[in-house]
């Protein structure tokens, strides 16, 4: 008998019907009031789950006691508790790789344009304000030659710090659990603690994931570090940082300016201090959306569902470090 796997996001018509060819799909386009009540019913019978963009919280998940393996179509895991599936011996896959690429394209881009004050002098022109050559207070600032400091190296994080090694002569250094020989060879990036990482950046980029220790890692205290200088990017996850204080250290000029593709609530609302400051540049989670990365995404978590349907796990297992297999 073919399995029962729901599927909580579109996805297109090939990727489906290589799913469709395996299992036996209930399809949900998004989770949302309408059909919460459909989607808890159809988790009663449940062997898999694919999707994205919806919290899976215990509670839901106790619904679906016959559930064997999740597959998110994204790197980031915060939308499921790896422990509570663990204790259920239950894996979550995720598509770590296929994006590092693109992302780190997306953060270079903030970087740019916070950098060069690109929307807001956007704006301007679009606006009709462009009327005489800018001055001195709408300069922005160099980004070739300066310091990038990474947190949270890992393959985005090297990614990112490639293309400001290479591309833009910058001096790389990174705080990180652990050391990183690979970017300390070949971009020559410095491994140090995060308060001197903050304290000597002209660049602070947050690539961390969003886990119990993350949690509002950068708050008041970590923006009064930064030079009155700094650049803040944000492109993990929003609840890795406290909003609050960083609208506080933008408005303040505690720092100088913030670019995010990542917030506490997404989507942001237009009503969010941050859309009134034009020292921020805020972009609506694309780290990864480009059309082929997208679509290679859904490749592998529909690649990585079935794999572990039939018990392989050998790939982009999140969680096999505390299954018991
Ligand atoms: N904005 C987007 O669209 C987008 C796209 C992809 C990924 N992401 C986010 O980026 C995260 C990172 O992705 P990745 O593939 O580079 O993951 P990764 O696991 O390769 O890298 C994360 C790095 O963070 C480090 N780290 C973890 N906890 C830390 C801590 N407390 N202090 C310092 N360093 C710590 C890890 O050691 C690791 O080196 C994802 O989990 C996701 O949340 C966002
Ligand atoms: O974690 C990820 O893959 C990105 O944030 C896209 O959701």
């Amino acid at each position: 008998m073919k399995k029962k796997v729901i599927l909580y996001r579109d996805i297109p018509a090939p990727e489906r019907q290589r799913l469709e060819a395996q299992c036996d799909v209930t399809f949900f386009d998004g989770i949302n009031q309408d059909n919460q009540q459909a989607f808890v019913s159809a988790l009663a019978d449940a062997d898999g789950l694919i999707g994205s963009s919806t919290d899976m919280r215990p509670e839901l998940l106790d619904r679906a006691p016959k559930l064997k393996a999740a597959s998110t179509i994204s790197v980031g895991t915060d939308q499921y508790d790896l422990n509570y599936l663990a204790k259920r011996n239950i894996p979550l896959m995720h598509t770590p790789g296929v994006l590092n690429e693109t992302t780190a394209d997306t953060l270079f881009t903030l970087i740019m344009c916070t950098a060069r004050r690109a929307i807001e002098l956007s704006n301007m022109v679009r606006e009709g304000r462009w009327t005489s050559n800018i001055g001195e207070s709408l300069y922005g600032t160099d980004v070739h030659g300066k310091t990038l400091g990474i947190i949270g190296m890992g393959r985005i994080g090297y990614a990112i710090a490639k293309r400001g090694h290479f591309g833009f002569d910058m001096k790389i250094q990174y705080s990180n659990r652990s050391r990183k020989p690979d970017a300390e060879q070949d971009l020559h990036a410095t491994y140090m603690d995060m308060e001197t990482l903050l304290k000597t950046s002209d660049f602070v980029c947050v690539m961390t994931p969003l886990t119990a220790q993350t949690e509002r890692l950068i708050g008041a205290k970590e923006f009064a570090l930064m030079k009155k200088s700094a650049i803040f990017i944000n492109g993990s996850r929003g609840k890795v940082i406290d909003e609050a204080a960083l609208v506080d250290a933008l408005s303040n000029g505690t720092i100088r300016a913030a670019g995010l593709d990542v917030f506490e609530v997404e989507p942001l609302s237009g009503d969010s201090p941050l859309c009134k400051l034009d020292n921020a540049v805020l972009f609506p989670h694309i780290g990864s959306a480009t059309a082929e990365t997208r679509l290679a995404m859904i490749t592998c978590a529909v690649d990585n569902l079935l794999n572990a349907l039939n018990g392989d796990l050998s790939q982009n297992c999140a969680n096999l470090h505390l299954l018991n297999r």
